[in-house]
């Protein structure tokens, strides 16, 4: 079932036609990745599913409901999350009140200003907190600054900020971008497991395509704002198109 649909979503900028007429969709439960050489439009493409862009034209649909015209807050709670770079992180906080601001953030929207249900939401607040910790492997670093996190510790904390808000999509854009070896390993390990434990939908924007072969079900290639392959890793890795269009004819 689809969770996520677009169709024939544009977005231009002046003359620059950034996504063209994208239509694809997102199953509920897979890993999708959406790749493309530089400037393919894959950032715009995402910007345009949170609400942080407008589009020209097309619609965006998700869990059923058209969420074209919605705000970045308004996406966050019908269910989409994006891990955002480390500049979402308050470095002076700990680690837990970063994700705790995220999960309050996310419960005083859903809730009306009431008293008495916002005092019964900090304990959901502190269970969420605890619970993303958990699944990103901190909840033993949770007392510490963020800002003397490790790099590799940072971007998991920055996913867990992005659970906070207990999404069904969640939307990554690089998040093994600056990693080592070793960090890159762990956050492919960590998607994977997101995906097991969690049950999320994950929407994945990447330039290592080993990670990508690795992890995604299905593959959205983009060239120009356009769709020029959509399918399986294997599908992906035949079509000419892909093969010129995006590695310069070299063999994946
Ligand atoms: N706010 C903007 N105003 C004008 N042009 C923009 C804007 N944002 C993106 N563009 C242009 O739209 C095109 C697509 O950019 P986008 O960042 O979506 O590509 P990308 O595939 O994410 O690239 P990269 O892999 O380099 O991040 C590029 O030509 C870019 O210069």
């Amino acid at each position: 079932m689809s969770l996520l649909r677009t169709d024939g979503l544009t977005k231009q900028f002046g003359g620059l036609v950034a996504v063209d007429e994208v239509s694809f969709e997102v199953d509920s439960g897979e890993t999708r990745a959406v790749i493309g050489p530089n400037g393919a439009g894959k950032s715009t493409l995402i910007n345009c599913i949170t609400g942080a862009l407008e589009p020209t034209a097309g619609t965006v649909e998700f869990d059923g409901e058209d969420i074209t015209n919605l705000e970045p807050h308004e996406t966050v709670q019908a269910g989409i999350s994006k891990s955002f770079q480390t500049a979402s992180i308050f470095p002076n906080m700990t680690v837990r009140e970063n994700v705790e601001i995220a999960a309050l953030a996310a419960e005083n929207g859903s809730f009306s200003v009431d008293f008495l249900k916002r005092l019964a939401g900090f304990d959901a607040v502190h269970d969420i907190t605890d619970r993303m910790l958990d699944s990103v492997d901190l909840l033993e670093s949770a007392e510490m600054e963020a800002g003397s996190l490790p790099y590799g510790d940072k971007r998991r904390l920055e996913i867990a900020i992005a659970l906070a808000s207990e999404p069904d999509l969640l939307l990554m854009d690089e998040p093994t971008a600056g990693m080592s070896p070793d960090e890159t390993a762990a956050t492919v390990d960590l998607v994977e497991e997101l995906q097991e434990d969690l049950g999320l939908t994950i929407l994945i924007v990447e330039h290592d395509m080993e990670i990508i072969f690795q992890i995604a079900d299905r593959i959205l290639v983009l060239n120009r704002g356009q769709v020029i392959a959509d399918g399986t890793p294997e599908e992906v890795q035949q079509s000419e198109q892909v093969q010129e269009a995006y590695l310069g004819g070299v063999e994946l």
